[in-house]
C-alpha cells in the first residue's frame, strides 16, 4: 500500500479515533498514528487517555465503590441485610482492566472493520502535510496526506511543590491503580478528577481531605446547584477545605507531609497517598517541526479557528490539544465535524450545547448557562427548580436529594442553562442538551408528556416551574 493518505489522524483517543473512523466512513483513505504501546512492550494500544486511564477506568471505580458503600450502609434501611461487605481491591482493579481491554480492543476491530490503517509509532508533523513516524526501536519513516488532524490530547498538569513519584504523589492515573485503600488521602484540587476519585477512595474507606485553592467550589457549576452538591459532599464525610493552597508536599517515614495555607495561616498535614488533580495541559511534546506552520497559543494549545483548522494548510487539530473544554465527547464531535469538512460539508459544532458531569454520588451535570452568568451578561431570565425529595421514584431509589434548575431567557422563553444534581443527572442532562439543540422554550418542554414515576418527571416539573406552574412543589415564581 502507497504512503499517500488522504488523511493522517495523530493521536487515537476519542477525538483522533472517531475522526479517523468517520473519514474512512466518508470514503478517505486514512491512517491513524498512535504510540501507546501494551506494559509488556509489545502491542499497540488504542482508545488514548479516556479509555485507557481516564474516563471509563474512573467510572469502572466509582460504580464499584458506589455499590460498595451503598451495601455496607444504605441496605439495611431498605429491609436488606448484607453484614460484613467486605471489598477486594485486586478483583476490583481485575475488572477495571477487564472493562478497558474490551473496549479498546474494540476500536481495532473498528478499525479493520472501517479500513482504518493504524500505524504503531510517534507520529511528528512536518512541513507540507507530512508526517514522521518513528517506532519503539527508533526506526523512523514518512507518510504524506492531503489532510493531517491533530488529536493528541493532554497530559496532568505537574507543579513544582509537589511532584508526581509514582508511589505516595500520583496523578489521576496513579489514583487508578492503589494496591489497597489510604487510610488518610490527601488530594490537591477540587476539580472535577479531584472529587471523583477521593469519592472513589472516601467510599472505600479512606478519610479524604481536599485542599482547594479557590474559595468558591465549582465555579463553572450553577452556584445553587454547586453548594447543594457541597453540602451533600461534606455529609458523605469528604473534607473539603476551600481557599487552601498547596505550597509544598514532602514524602518522610512512608507518609506525604503537605504544607497549605488559608485565610487563618500556614497548616501542616499527614497523609498514606496524595493526589495532584490541579488539571491537564494540552500534550505537544515533539509534536510538531520547527517548520510545521502550526501555532500555538501562550497557553500551550494548538492555535485553531471556529472548525478546528490551524494555520498551516490542511492542517486540523481538535480535543484537548486545542481551547475549549477538556471533554472527550467534545474531542469526538470535533472529529466528526473536520472529518466531514474534509470530505466537502460545512457542519459546526455548537459550542452552547455541550454537557459537563462530574460523576460523583450524587452526580452533577449541566448545559448552558448559569443563573451567575445570566446575571453578569446583564439577561433578564426566568428559572423553574425542582427538587428529587418531591420526586416519587427518587425517593424509592432511595436518591432523593439534589434537584433540577432550568434557566429560560425571559424574552422568548427559550432554554438557555439546565443544571442538575442528583441521580443519574449524567443522563437526565441529555434532556437538556437535546431541548437546547432543538432551540425549545421551558414550556415545550411543560407541555411535553413524561413517564410516570421517573426521575425525568423533575425535568417536567422543573419547566413547569419556569412558568410558575409546577404541580408537585409551591412556586417560586407565580403564573402569569
Ligand atoms: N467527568 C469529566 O468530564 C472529567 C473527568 C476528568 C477530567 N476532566 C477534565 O480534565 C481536566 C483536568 O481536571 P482537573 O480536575 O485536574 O482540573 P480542574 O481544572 O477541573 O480542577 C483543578 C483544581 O485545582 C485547584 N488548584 C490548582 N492549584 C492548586 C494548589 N496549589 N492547591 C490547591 N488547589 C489547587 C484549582 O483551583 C482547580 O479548582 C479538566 O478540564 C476536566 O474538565 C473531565
Amino acid at each position: 500500500m502507497s504512503d499517500k493518505y488522504d488523511v493522517i489522524v495523530i493521536g487515537a483517543g476519542p477525538g483522533g479515533y472517531v475522526a479517523a473512523i468517520k473519514a474512512a466512513q466518508l470514503g478517505l483513505k486514512t491512517a491513524c498514528v498512535e504510540s501507546w504501546t501494551s506494559e509488556d512492550g509489545k502491542a499497540q494500544v488504542l482508545g488514548g487517555t479516556c479509555l485507557n486511564v481516564g474516563c471509563i477506568p474512573s467510572k469502572a471505580l466509582l460504580e464499584i465503590s458506589h455499590k460498595f458503600e451503598e451495601s455496607s450502609h444504605d441496605f439495611e434501611m431498605q429491609g436488606i441485610i448484607a453484614k460484613d461487605v467486605k471489598m477486594d481491591i485486586g478483583k476490583m482493579m481485575e475488572r477495571k482492566s477487564g472493562i478497558v481491554k474490551q473496549l479498546t480492543g474494540g476500536i481495532a476491530g473498528l478499525f479493520k472493520s472501517n479500513g482504518v490503517t493504524s500505524i504503531h509509532g510517534h507520529g511528528k508533523l512536518l512541513a507540507n502535510r507530512k508526517v514522521e513516524v518513528t517506532d519503539k526501536d527508533g526506526k523512523s519513516k514518512t507518510y504524506e496526506a492531503e489532510n493531517i488532524i491533530l488529536a493528541t490530547g493532554s497530559k496532568p498538569i505537574q507543579i513544582p511543590p509537589a511532584p508526581f513519584d509514582g508511589e505516595y504523589i500520583v496523578d489521576s492515573e496513579g489514583a487508578l491503580e492503589f494496591t489497597e485503600v489510604p487510610k488518610r488521602l490527601g488530594v490537591i484540587g477540587a476539580g472535577v478528577i479531584g472529587l471523583e476519585l477521593g469519592s472513589v477512595w472516601a467510599r472505600l474507606g479512606a478519610e479524604v481531605t481536599v485542599l482547594e485553592a479557590q474559595d468558591t467550589f465549582l465555579p463553572a457549576v450553577d452556584q445553587q446547584v454547586a453548594k447543594d452538591a457541597l453540602k451533600q459532599f461534606q455529609k458523605q464525610g469528604l473534607n473539603i477545605v476551600m481557599g487552601a493552597r498547596m505550597t509544598g508536599a514532602e514524602v518522610k517515614r512512608k507518609l506525604v507531609n503537605v504544607n497549605y495555607e488559608d485565610s487563618k495561616g500556614k497548616h501542616e498535614a499527614k497523609f498514606d497517598k496524595l493526589i495532584v488533580a490541579v488539571g491537564r495541559r494540552p500534550y505537544t511534546d515533539n509534536l510538531l517541526s520547527e517548520d510545521s506552520g502550526v501555532q500555538m497559543d501562550e497557553r500551550g494549545f494548538i492555535f485553531v479557528d471556529d472548525n478546528c483548522k490551524t494555520e498551516a494548510p490542511g492542517v486540523w487539530a481538535i480535543g484537548d490539544v486545542v481551547r475549549g473544554p477538556m471533554l472527550a465527547h467534545k474531542a469526538s464531535e470535533e472529529g466528526i465535524m473536520v472529518a466531514e469538512r474534509i470530505a466537502g460539508h460545512k457542519p459546526q459544532v455548537n459550542y452552547d450545547c455541550i454537557p459537563n458531569v462530574v460523576y460523583t454520588f450524587p452526580e452533577v451535570a449541566w448545559v448552558g448557562k448559569t443563573e451567575e452568568q445570566m446575571k453578569a451578561e446583564g439577561e433578564e431570565y426566568n428559572v423553574g427548580t425542582f427538587p428529587f425529595a418531591a420526586n416519587g421514584r427518587a425517593m424509592a431509589a432511595n436518591s432523593a436529594s439534589g434537584l433540577v434548575k432550568i434557566i429560560a431567557d425571559a424574552k422568548t422563553d427559550r432554554i438557555v442553562g439546565f443544571h442538575v444534581v442528583g441521580p443519574q443527572a449524567s443522563e437526565i442532562v441529555a434532556q437538556g442538551v437535546i431541548a437546547m439543540e432543538f432551540g425549545s422554550s421551558a414550556e415545550d418542554l411543560a407541555l411535553t408528556c413524561f413517564a410516570h414515576p421517573t426521575l425525568s418527571e423533575s425535568v417536567h416539573e422543573a419547566a413547569l416551574a419556569v412558568g410558575g406552574g409546577a404541580i408537585h412543589i409551591a412556586n417560586r415564581r407565580k403564573k402569569k
